[in-house]
């Protein structure tokens, strides 16, 4: 589908998404906790849907309720002996999920009873390495990496694993997830910098609400190198919490703040916890620094113009808020280094490559750097033809720089968003944008 957005600033206010980050994890973690587990998610998402489908192939069953999920694990996964007996040799299929293939293959080697993994799009590209070797290393069998279908057996052993922290964060918090199944202790050591790491957070807070004790310490291995050290012991595995909220998505509600930045009086996101343990919060600062007026309020924040200046900007722990950041900073005065952004190559689309082709496309000035973007800010831009590559985040802030657009953006493949954000869409015209579909 490719759609035209007309020019103009958006205003309102829209209540955020359901985080797709909590929802994979509350998710894998309710399909091996006995009992039922009511997951309050008010939305779901192709991404979200991925992970459902995997776990339903294992034998978990996951039913749509008026409020989110309703998970009956997988059998086996009983108060008593709690010992998952998954479908045999079943087929995961991913999607375009990286999060789902990070996760759910570490899972699937822990369980032990074979499975073959599938997925679209990029994601048979994306790496599985170093994760693939240590996997190898502790017990599982794997077939070649870099084609799918990823064939698993064999069974993963508990101990130690090691892993470098510049590739992805879910690499650990897959280990993380796959731990409790192993009834013994799993210490996942990741040599520093370790990027992305409230991800890492994110997942040990969701294994806390059931009942899996997490902890973290800072090691100096005699190689100088600092290392992170995550522990999981989980004798008798995980504990469902009942009834757990996913909360609103931040990486999402980032592109409805951007949009605030960028218009006339203001754009309010409402449904966003402020205490999240989502890193991606810290969108608010992050337009603070670009020149933005923040209003944080316990439901939320709302975004209003300022005089937007350039900024230099450190992403290591927020890769996801780029796309955002970066449509602000294409209208800020002066430029805006992006840092710690390498990753951004490996997520569904190269991310340095099609922002900076975006940007580029609507008239704005970016330059890809080793570890970032360069971008030198103007008042307002052209408009024109973003090809969004199949990466809902390049769709969603094609979408929001409409504001600052002189004549139309048309995004083509702007179905994308459903990736992570199926009413992005409708949200944008309650947000008075005006778009149409292209023939
Ligand atoms: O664990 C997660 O939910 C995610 C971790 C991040 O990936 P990396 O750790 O690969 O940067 C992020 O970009 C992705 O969208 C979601
Ligand atoms: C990179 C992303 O997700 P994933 O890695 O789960 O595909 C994303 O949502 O931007």
């Amino acid at each position: 589908m490719n759609i035209t957005v007309q020019p103009g600033a958006l205003t309102g206010e829209v209540r955020a998404p359901a985080s797709k980050s909590e929802a994979h994890r509350a998710l894998i973690c309710a399909a091996f906790a006995p009992g039922t587990t009511d997951l309050a998610c008010s939305t779901t998402s192709a991404d979200i849907d991925a992970t459902v489908r995997c776990l339903e192939a294992l034998g978990a069953r996951v039913t749509r309720t008026r409020v989110g999920f309703r998970v009956r694990p997988v059998p086996g996964s009983s108060a008593t002996d709690n010992v998952p007996s998954p479908h045999a040799n079943a087929t995961l299929d991913c999607g375009e999920s990286g999060s789902t293939l990070r996760f759910m293959l570490p899972v699937a080697c822990a369980l032990g009873t074979g499975a073959s993994l599938v997925g679209r799009g990029r994601l048979p590209e994306r790496p599985l390495s170093p994760l693939y070797e240590e996997l190898v290393a502790h017990g599982a069998e794997l077939s070649p990496q870099g084609q799918m279908p990823l064939e698993v057996a064999g069974r993963l052993r508990p101990g130690r694993y090691e892993l470098p922290g510049n590739v992805s964060s879910q690499y650990v918090s897959g280990l993380l997830l796959a731990a409790p199944l192993l009834r013994a202790p799993v210490e996942v050591v990741v040599t520093e910098p370790v990027e992305s790491r409230p991800y890492i957070d994110l997942t040990a807070y969701v294994l806390e609400r059931f009942g899996v004790e997490v902890t973290c310490e800072r090691r100096m291995p005699d190689s100088g190198r600092g290392a992170l050290a995550w522990d999981v012991c989980a004798p008798n595995g995980l504990t469902s919490p009942g009834s757990l909220e996913v909360g609103g998505d931040w990486s999402n509600a980032a592109f409805w703040f951007a949009a605030g930045a960028l218009g006339a009086s203001g754009v309010a996101v409402r449904g966003l916890d402020p205490r999240s343990a989502q890193g991606d919060r810290r969108i608010l600062a992050a337009l603070s620094l670009l020149g933005a007026h923040v209003l944080r309020s316990p439901e939320g924040a709302a975004v209003r113009p300022g005089r937007l200046r350039g900024a230099t900007l450190d992403v290591s722990d927020c890769p996801d808020l780029v796309p955002p950041l970066a449509a602000v900073a294409a209208c800020a005065e002066g430029t805006t280094r992006i840092c710690g952004a390498a990753r951004l190559r490996l997520k569904e689309s190269d991310r340095l490559e099609t922002v900076t082709a975006a940007l580029r496309a609507l008239g704005g000035s970016a330059a890809v750097t080793d570890d970032g973007l360069v971008i030198d800010g103007r008042t307002q831009l052209s408009g024109g033809t973003v090809d969004a590559a199949n990466d809902h985040r390049i769709a969603m802030m094609a979408a929001v720089l409409a504001a600052r657009c002189a004549s139309p953006v048309t995004i083509l493949g702007a179905e994308c968003a459903d990736k992570s954000y199926p009413r992005f869409y409708e949200d944008l015209t309650s947000l008075g944008g005006a778009w149409q579909k292209e023939a």
